[in-house]
């Protein structure tokens, strides 16, 4: 395991490239208050750390050297514990706050370089923004609410209408159009908020903390809905959370943040099978592998096996995919009685999960240890 970062240079994040990305933050620093840009000056000579940058230039670090980039579809997770910095990088996204160094790129194109006018057409354009407890006009109708950012940019009003009646059915409230914001319980309102954002139809989502305050049922209610409706639509979606089952739910990616630094960026199963520190190690202790860890990272090659298990006989044991999870090879040996099973690959045996790799695979053993 990675030791810990000690100083701010030394607590660098990155990521493997991806091609095309739909947003990009490449190396992304903020320090809050007048002097950042000395700070930042002073943490790339002298290497110092935040409570000495506090100390001497008055200023907390929001963000330290982050980098990482979305692909389009995705659903990139930014998790970390309240004050880590997951609102203050959000922000850079649609430029709500600049820099202290980095660009953030908006499919190629570098929002921090925009002027005013690029700004805008671009946040109205391509980007949608979901928060934790959305204002809703309390004097307007859901539908007016919903179609409101379109009535600002002068659509008429059959129009508007049309686009939000849709929006409202994707979300399932099409029957709410008429009723008023207090009408609607606090899941509504969140789901009101999204249709908002989906109304003007962005390429990006911004979603900090959507689901946070509401009640544990209705919040796993509408993680799935935007499951569902992500599928649908596709959207680049950044979210931010401070719950790690809701990222690990909803992320295609995670990456955990602390102290303003993205300490690993990965699957959910890289981040439960493959911990980058004992920070990681010890927030995904308590997480259930049972549907995150897949049978590629539990199988023996299909070599080794023979090696260590020379006289077993293979031929009628059951077979499975690379990509079944630890939960389903559960149910084939259970349903079989087989102390074996073949993981198969365009017709051909790659590997084997045995009994006591399936039983260590759920403890977070590695499988080569039996
Ligand atoms: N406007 C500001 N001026 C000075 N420091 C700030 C400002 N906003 C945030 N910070 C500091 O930056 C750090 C990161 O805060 P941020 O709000 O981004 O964290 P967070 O992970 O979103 O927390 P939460 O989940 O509580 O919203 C904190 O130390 C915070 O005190």
């Amino acid at each position: 395991m990675e030791k810990q970062p000690e100083t701010l240079l030394t607590g660098r994040s990155s990521e493997s490239a991806n091609s095309n990305p739909v947003i990009e933050c490449r190396n992304l620093w903020k320090i809050y208050g007048d002097r950042g840009a000395e700070a930042m000056e002073a943490i790339k000579k002298e290497n110092i750390g935040k409570e000495e940058v506090l100390e001497r230039f008055g200023g907390g670090v929001g963000v330290v050297d982050a980098s990482f980039s979305v692909g389009e579809g995705e659903i990139f997770c930014i998790m970390g514990l309240s004050g880590s910095g997951k609102s203050t990088l959000v922000r850079h996204v649609n430029r709500l706050i600049d820099p202290t160094a980095g660009t953030v790129f908006i499919e190629g194109n570098d929002i921090t370089a925009m002027n005013r006018a690029e700004l805008r057409r671009t946040r109205a354009e391509k980007i949608g923004m979901v928060f934790q407890n959305m204002a809703l006009l309390p004097h307007k109708s859901v539908r007016q609410n919903v179609a409101f950012s379109l009535e600002l940019r002068g659509v008429d009003r059959k129009e508007r209408n049309r686009i939000a009646e849709r929006a409202l059915e994707i979300v399932k409230l099409e029957k709410w159009g008429a009723s008023y914001p207090d009408e609607l319980s606090g899941g509504m309102q969140q789901r009101v908020g999204l249709a908002r954002a989906l109304a003007a139809d962005p390429h990006i989502l911004l979603m900090d903390e959507p689901f946070s305050a509401l009640d544990p049922l209705i919040r796993r209610q509408l993680q799935d809905q935007f499951l569902e409706l992500s599928v649908k639509m596709k959207k680049t979606t950044l979210f931010i959370t401070h719950d790690l089952d809701e990222a690990i739910r909803i992320g295609h990616r995670i990456a955990i943040m602390k102290d303003g630094v993205l300490v690993q960026i990965g699957t959910p199963e890289d981040i439960v099978t493959k911990p980058a520190d004992k920070y990681v190690a010890d927030f995904v202790a308590g997480i259930s592998r049972l549907h995150l860890v897949y049978a590629h990272t539990v199988m023996w090659s299909i070599g080794y096996f023979q090696k260590k298990y020379p006289e077993a006989d293979l031929n009628g044991c059951p077979e499975s995919s690379a990509d079944e999870d630890l939960d389903s090879l559960i149910d084939v040996m259970v349903s079989t009685g087989a102390k074996f099973i073949r993981i198969m690959e365009s017709g051909n045996c790659v590997g084997v999960v045995t009994q006591g790799a399936l039983l260590r695979g759920i403890q977070g053993k590695e499988p080569d240890e039996e």
